[in-house]
C-alpha cells in the first residue's frame, strides 16, 4: 500500500551485515580491475553534467572471475523474492531480467530531482516498473553526513532516508520524484529495477486495480491494424 500510494517503502537490515561487507568487497575488486565508470542521468546528459555525479558499474554483464560472485548472487535471490512478492502484490506481472548497477557517489556527490522511468519522453514495450536501492555503506551512516534519499510522494510533503548499511528501499519508478542530497561521505549502493510490460496507455494509474479492458483477443487485435 505504500508504493501504490507513491510513496517509499523501507526495509532495513534487508542485506545482514557480512552481506554488505562482502559486497563491498566486491565493488573494491570491480573498482581495482577500472569497471566503474561515470554515470549518467538520462535525458539532459552532457559531458559535463551538473545533474548527477557519481559512478557507477554493471556488475552482471562483466567478467565475473573478477569480484565475489557468490556475495552478488546472494543479494540477486533476494532481490528475486523481493520482485514476486510485489508481482503478487500489485497483480503486476515482472520480467525476472532486473536492471543492477552499483553506484558510488563521491564525497560532494549528489543525483537532481527526477523520476526513474518517464514513459511520455520514452515510450516502449517493457519498462521500468520498480526502483530499488539496497545501501552499502559502513555502518554508522548519521544525518550530518548527508546523502539522503528524498522523495516526493504526489500530494504531500517530501520525506528523507538515511542511506544506512543494508537498507533497502522499494519505490514505484513512474510516480515518485526523488533526489540524493550532496554526500558528505563516500556513498556506495546496488541500484535497480524490475521490469513490468508497459501499462495501457489509457490507464492513469498503473498500479490501480486493472480497468476492466476486454479479454485479450488476438482478432480483435487484428481487426485494429
Ligand atoms: O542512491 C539513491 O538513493 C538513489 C539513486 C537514484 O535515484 C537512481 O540511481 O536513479
Ligand atoms: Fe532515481
Amino acid at each position: 500500500s505504500t508504493i501504490r500510494a507513491g510513496r517509499v517503502h523501507v526495509e532495513r537490515g534487508f542485506a545482514p551485515p557480512r552481506l554488505v561487507q562482502d559486497l563491498r568487497h566486491d565493488v573494491d575488486c570491480l573498482t581495482t580491475a577500472g569497471l566503474f565508470e561515470r554515470a549518467f542521468s538520462g535525458g539532459t546528459s552532457s559531458g559535463d553534467d551538473a545533474f548527477r555525479n557519481a559512478e557507477m558499474c554493471d556488475p552482471v554483464g562483466r567478467d565475473r572471475s573478477v569480484g565475489l560472485w557468490d556475495a552478488f548472487y546472494a543479494v540477486w535471490e533476494r532481490l528475486d523474492l523481493v520482485r514476486q512478492e510485489l508481482s503478487a502484490a500489485l497483480g503486476r506481472e515482472m520480467s525476472t531480467e532486473m536492471e543492477l548497477h552499483y553506484v558510488r557517489y563521491p564525497v560532494g556527490g549528489y543525483y537532481r530531482r527526477h523520476v526513474d522511468e518517464d514513459l511520455d519522453a520514452n515510450p516502449r514495450a517493457l519498462t521500468r516498473a520498480i526502483s530499488f536501492i539496497c545501501y552499502l555503506n559502513k555502518p554508522g551512516w548519521c544525518a550530518a553526513d548527508g546523502g539522503e534519499l528524498r522523495s516526493y510522494p504526489p500530494g504531500e510533503p517530501p520525506s528523507d532516508v538515511l542511506p544506512e548499511s543494508g537498507t533497502l528501499v522499494v519505490f514505484d519508478s513512474a510516480r515518485v520524484e526523488h533526489e540524493v542530497q550532496p554526500t558528505g561521505k563516500e556513498r556506495l549502493a546496488l541500484v535497480g529495477w524490475f521490469h513490468a510490460p508497459a501499462a495501457d496507455p489509457g490507464q492513469a494509474d498503473v498500479f490501480d486495480e486493472p480497468a476492466s479492458l476486454p479479454a485479450e483477443d488476438p482478432l480483435w487485435e487484428m481487426s485494429q491494424s
